[in-house]
């Protein structure tokens, strides 16, 4: 069973603020608080990813995996009119937020706010969008990865943004090597843009 994550509370969080960001030529305004990353405005990666690749707007089912306060979620669905957008976090003031910022888009019905423990897994994603939390460590981020990756549709494709001195490279490496084709497509402010593809049938 999905779980929408509602509040009914118009104050998630602590310390709230509003931040506004222009993405794909949209301005949004989004609420973020304390103990949510990048409370003071859209993240520097997250601006890479989403300022080096067009939304995909012909996608049906789409995921944000580690969606914070919702800025790739919000605007995937706002750009992607046909999609639902499941957006994953482990922080529920952060979904609690991701859920608001979705209503305050006009989104909300097309915006799932989940717990990875609430995601299906049998879920198959045209795309997964992701600044994942790097800050978990290698080996806690390399299980992250393997358990989205495989939720990939046959052509589907995971789009993510890491720090070239976090170890883009290396993670674009390993991925490969784990049977994910990983490729970069961007490259900007020290981050790295990459995209990994379904593992083939064959391995
Ligand atoms: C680098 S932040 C990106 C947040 C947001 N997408 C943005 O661009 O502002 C990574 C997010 O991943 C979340 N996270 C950490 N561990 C996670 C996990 N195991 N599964 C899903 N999300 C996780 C963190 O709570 C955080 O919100």
């Amino acid at each position: 069973m999905t779980d929408h994550y509602f509040t009914n509370s118009p104050s998630a969080g602590t310390n709230r603020q509003t931040t506004t960001a222009t993405i794909w030529g949209t301005e949004y305004q989004f609420i973020t608080a304390s103990g949510v990353f990048a409370r003071s405005g859209l993240d520097i990666a997250t601006n890479v990813l989403l300022r080096s690749l067009d939304p995909p707007t012909a996608a049906s089912r789409l995921c944000d995996v580690g969606c914070g306060y919702g800025p790739i979620a919000v605007a995937l669905a706002d750009h992607c009119p046909r999609a639902r957008v499941d957006a994953v976090d482990v922080n529920d003031a952060a979904l609690a937020l991701c859920a608001e910022n979705a209503g305050l888009a006009g989104v909300a019905d097309r915006v799932i706010t989940l717990r990875p423990e609430q995601s299906d897994p049998a879920a198959r994603y045209d795309e997964i969008w992701s600044n994942p939390p790097i800050r978990i460590g290698k080996q806690a981020l390399h299980e992250l990865l393997l358990q989205w990756l495989p939720r990939l549709a046959s052509d589907g494709v995971m789009r993510m943004v890491v720090g070239k001195n976090l170890g883009a490279d290396s993670l674009q490496s390993w991925l490969t090597e784990q049977g994910y084709p990983c490729d970069r497509v961007a490259s900007a402010k020290g981050f790295r843009v990459l995209a990994a593809r379904p593992r083939s049938s064959a391995l």
